[in-house]
């Protein structure tokens, strides 16, 4: 009969060292996966996570250390910069009123049409993303067989440049996407993007605010309103009446511009509707002033471009940390409104809007 015996399992000094080499080769491979792992949420996150709003960021920022880590970052470059980017210059928001770091909006350095309203898949599309991407165009919409000057320096005084009309506050024209000259040449000085140092500074009564983070001579050019979405008056007017009722609610502000230009004729009037509620520029935080304040829209026309564009220019010399203002219209008839703050002597009291 043979016993099976059984000995202790020799592991030679070699043996051992082997198998901790293994473990640790092992425990290395586990931690590269770890790591590969994490790396790639990292990545889906950083694509993702700055297409949200920032009630859903701060909402996944508390799910997991890295999203915590990659939210907060998003949040700081938010504020750091209501441009994203976009324009030459960043454009930082401060606000000693309360917690909200930055106000929401989808930044559009350009023209946005409004989407079909019974077909959004005929919508356009957007740049939603937070980082710098190249936008479409800013002459997206442009007529196509418009004849565009072929000069050679449209900026030189004596070129006779047809589409120079550069006179102050008088500018109304500029070279356009019809135009043989690029985009450094003189006459395209709105096209440019925003060139002023500027910051966005929250009021405990008007909300945010754009203020002058320079000093800005008077007849500068500091930016274009918002471009946002251009709307038909009847869309204009339904947006307008429920910005209303969320108005009086308080904590919500709109930005819905329009600018109608009398014709030579006086008979008629063309009405350009910009809403940068949700999609604008810069100049979606500019305040009203019942004096007029130290802004003046300008509507300017560049050769070739289907839309005119609204700019704002210095009226007069604005000082650093001086708030930019401009005024929303007159008020004709004295109705339910919002109440103005914007602190003028001539302050009348309610902001100007359709039924004022
Ligand atoms: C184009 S937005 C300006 C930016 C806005 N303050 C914000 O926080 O986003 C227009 C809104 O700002 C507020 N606003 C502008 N001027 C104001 C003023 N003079 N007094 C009170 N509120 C003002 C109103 O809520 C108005 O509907």
């Amino acid at each position: 009969m043979v016993h099976a015996q059984t000995f202790p399992k020799m592991v030679s000094p070699n043996h051992r060292a082997i198998n901790q080499m293994e473990k640790r080769s092992r425990k290395k491979d586990q931690v590269v996966e770890e790591e590969r792992q994490e790396g790639d949420l990292f990545e889906c996150a950083r694509i993702l996570l700055p297409y949200l709003h920032p009630t859903e960021l701060a909402s996944i920022s508390s799910s997991c250390k890295t999203l915590n880590h990659i939210s907060k970052s998003i949040t700081a470059s938010r504020s750091s910069d209501a441009s994203r980017g976009f324009e030459n210059l960043p454009i930082p928001f401060f606000n000693p009123v309360d917690h909200h770091p930055y106000s929401y909006f989808i930044y559009t350095p350009t023209q946005t049409l409004c989407p079909d309203p019974i077909d959004p898949s005929r919508s356009l599309p957007r740049s939603w993303g937070s980082n710098p991407i190249i936008g479409p165009d800013p002459f997206s919409y442009w007529v196509s067989d418009a004849c565009g000057c072929a000069c050679e320096r449209c900026d030189d005084g004596d070129s006779g440049c047809p589409c120079s009309d550069l006179n102050s506050f008088e500018l109304t024209r500029e070279c356009g996407p019809s135009c043989r000259c690029g985009v450094e040449c003189g006459n395209r000085l709105t096209q440019r993007g925003v060139c002023v140092r500027l910051k966005i500074v929250k009021d405990g009564r008007k909300g945010w605010g754009l203020r002058a983070g320079e000093i800005i001579g008077s007849g500068q050019f500091v930016c274009e309103y918002a471009v946002g979405e251009l709307l038909t008056t009847k869309e204009a007017r339904r947006r307008q009446q429920r910005y209303d009722e969320l108005s009086l609610g308080g904590q919500f502000s709109s930005a819905l511009l329009v600018v109608k230009e009398h014709l030579p004729s006086g008979k008629a009037c063309m009405r350009i509707n910009i809403d940068a509620t949700v999609i604008g520029n810069v100049a979606r935080f500019i305040n009203h002033s019942c004096d007029g304040g130290n802004l003046s829209t300008v509507l300017v026309r560049s050769t070739g471009a289907l839309f005119p564009r609204v700019c704002f220019f210095a009226s007069r010399d604005i000082q650093e940390g001086e708030e930019l203002t401009f005024s929303y219209g007159e008020i004709r008839v004295r109705s339910k409104g919002l109440q103005c703050f914007c602190g003028s002597s001539s302050c009348f009291g309610i902001l100007p809007s359709e039924s004022t």
